[in-house]
């Protein structure tokens, strides 16, 4: 990766392990010269995004629960005392009760379903509320999350994580719209089925990361890489334009109006 972000600093929250898609995004940051700070989600998750951090010659780690605004308003007054601007923040966070992303979206309860567009939507517009003084110091910045296309179209036992996206993507817009005047872009990546921990929760996970890799026309799953490098052409200068948009990282799987013979 080419210098696209040296110069620019921002926040990763969303890294759980090597596979997380944080992960890989803060990778092509980090090697597109971008210097990182990281949140991680409680003591557990924080013994093994350290080694990763210090990886990318990071020592900026804080616990934050994303249901927490206590834990929310400690980590952006660290990162303020710290850097007083910054230019990105990426925001790879969702959650849903396992049990409910397996058979029917009509048994969804309330609980699961507050909790989820709390987890999953709610946090994005905490976070760009902290982080807007920060880049608005700054002349401007991005705030990037990530979606899938189960926002819009109906994808086994995505369920409520399906509304919760579409939720997102609604609030991407809106957030776009607030913030533009500002100089701050958001944008949503929207990339196909990875195999993460979160993506592993979802009923028949397996299955549909072989129904997506047979008929994507790339023929293949989003990689790391790949993300990582949308997510570094967006943080950057040459994405200066682009806000309120959803970024598809799919090998062009939304472009299908039916699945390839080939396989039949
Ligand atoms: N894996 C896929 O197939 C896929 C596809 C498209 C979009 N996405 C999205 O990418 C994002 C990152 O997920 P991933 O697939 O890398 O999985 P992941 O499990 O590696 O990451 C999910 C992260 O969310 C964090 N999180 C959950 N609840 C939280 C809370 N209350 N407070 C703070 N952090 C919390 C977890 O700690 C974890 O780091 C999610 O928004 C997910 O929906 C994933």
């Amino acid at each position: 990766m080419s210098d696209l972000l040296k110069g620019k600093r921002g926040l990763i929250m969303g890294v759980a392990n090597e596979r997380s898609i944080a992960w890989g995004i803060a990778k092509a940051m980090h090697e597109a010269g971008a210097e990182l700070a990281f949140t991680y989600q409680g003591e557990a998750f924080g013994k093994r995004v350290a080694p990763l951090a210090e990886r990318l010659g990071s020592d900026f780690l804080v616990d934050v629960d994303v249901t927490d605004d206590a834990s929310l308003d400690a980590a952006f007054e660290q990162l303020g005392a710290k850097w007083p601007t910054i230019d990105f923040i990426v925001h790879a966070i969702a959650y849903s009760d396992k049990n409910e992303l397996t058979g029917r979206f009509l048994d969804t309860s309330r609980d699961n379903f507050k909790n989820s567009l709390d987890i999953s939507c709610y946090s994005l517009i905490e976070v760009a509320r902290r982080a807007h003084p920060l880049m608005k110091e700054n002349g401007g910045g991005t705030v990037l999350t990530l979606t899938y296309q189960g926002s819009n179209r109906v994808t086994p036992f995505y369920n409520v994580m399906g509304v919760a996206k579409a939720a997102l993507e609604a609030a991407t817009r809106y957030l776009a719209n607030d913030l533009g005047p500002d100089g701050i872009r958001v944008n949503a990546i929207s990339p196909g089925p990875m195999k993460t921990l979160a993506g592993a929760a979802i009923g028949g996970a397996r299955k549909t990361f072989r129904q997506t890799e047979a008929n994507a026309p790339m023929r293949s799953n989003a990689t790391l890489e790949a993300v990582g490098g949308t997510a570094v052409y967006l943080a950057s200068d040459a994405g200066c334009f682009t806000t309120g948009e959803i970024i598809r990282v799919d090998g062009g799987y939304h472009v299908l109006g039916m699945p390839q013979t080939e396989n039949l």
